[in-house]
């Protein structure tokens, strides 16, 4: 068992009674026990770039091109990108094969008369073996209007399709978080919380293989105004043992929680030297090279 699953099997066993940072000063991190292919109970690092709705063409051959010259992926880490739909099965067919490709959202239903959609086994045919799904973007709705909150995707809405997603045969980065408000209030689990319950609902306990729960408090995102490493950990690990209570403590164990918000090459090493932070959904920052610095931030490199 590694640093990591030892911290996590310690936090969830014996809540309460643990300080975090007394068990991190007795434990450091091997490089080594994460590999790809993580056996049970070890989590490969998770580093999500999602380019949301950028890029022309141009923007994107360039990208690739950057992207395909950066250099090797550490072992014990898995790197997406997430591209616009127009732009999926170029990005295939170019982006070097150790960088797998997610879409950014698909269909509530399967085929049909879904105009402007896309299900989910359309995107396993293009080569993606990902999709972000129930981004807080997405969450708060494009109705030709400033975004609101909470005007868009429901609980349901992110659970269904994620359920579907797993079905088709896609691995899925779940999006959950709190708005400002919400966090000032003290709400921040209660609203993760129900995100996480919906979808729970919808999948079978096995399907949480093919999960990774994205944390992304939305007053950081493209704000710059990332979490402190702290903050964040506090509600991973909250996270985790909502997890562990609500679906399995294997679950818990071996599920990734990425971290996202304002994430960049300045703070990525001390966002993914947290215990329970394992990866990034890195927006503004996965347009340009410094995205690889994520990449090669995670510790023991
Ligand atoms: O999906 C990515 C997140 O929305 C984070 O975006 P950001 O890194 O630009 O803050």
């Amino acid at each position: 068992m590694d640093a990591k699953s030892l911290i996590t099997g310690v936090s969830l066993g014996v809540a309460g009674f643990v300080v975090l940072g007394e068990v991190k000063k007795v434990l450091s991190k091997p490089k080594a026990s994460r590999v790809k292919n993580a056996s049970p109970g070890k989590r490969n690092y998770l580093i999500g770039g999602n380019w949301k709705c950028n890029l022309t063409l141009d923007g994107v051959t360039a990208l690739v091109k950057s992207l395909n010259s950066a250099g090797p992926i550490p072992d014990n880490v898995d790197v997406v990108v997430g591209v616009p739909m127009p732009y999926l099965s170029l990005v295939r067919s170019t982006l070097r094969s150790d960088i797998e490709v997610a879409a950014q959202d698909s269909c509530v239903k399967t085929f049909g008369a879904n105009t402007g959609e896309t299900a989910a086994t359309m995107l396993t045919e293009v080569g993606c073996t990902w999709v972000i799904l129930g981004h807080s973007e997405r969450r708060a709705g494009f109705n030709g209007h400033a975004q609101e909150l909470r005007k868009g995707e429901s609980n349901e809405t992110v659970a269904t399709k994620t359920k579907l997603a797993v079905d088709a045969g896609l691995k899925v980065m779940v999006c959950v978080g709190e708005h400002k408000q919400e966090r000032q209030d003290g709400v921040t689990m209660k609203i993760v919380g129900e995100q996480l319950a919906a979808v729970k609902s919808a999948l079978s306990t096995a399907d949480w293989a093919n999960v990774s729960i994205a944390y992304e408090p939305c007053w950081a995102i493209g704000t710059g105004l990332a979490a402190t490493p702290e903050m964040a950990q506090e509600t991973h690990s909250e996270i985790r043992a909502w997890v562990a209570k609500n679906v399995s403590a294997d679950v818990a164990a071996k599920v990734r929680i990425q971290y996202g918000g304002s994430m960049k090459a300045a703070n990525a090493k001390a966002l993914l030297s947290q215990p329970d932070i394992d990866g990034g959904l890195i927006g503004g920052a996965s347009l340009k090279p410094e995205f690889f610095d994520c990449v090669n931030g995670v510790p023991g490199m």
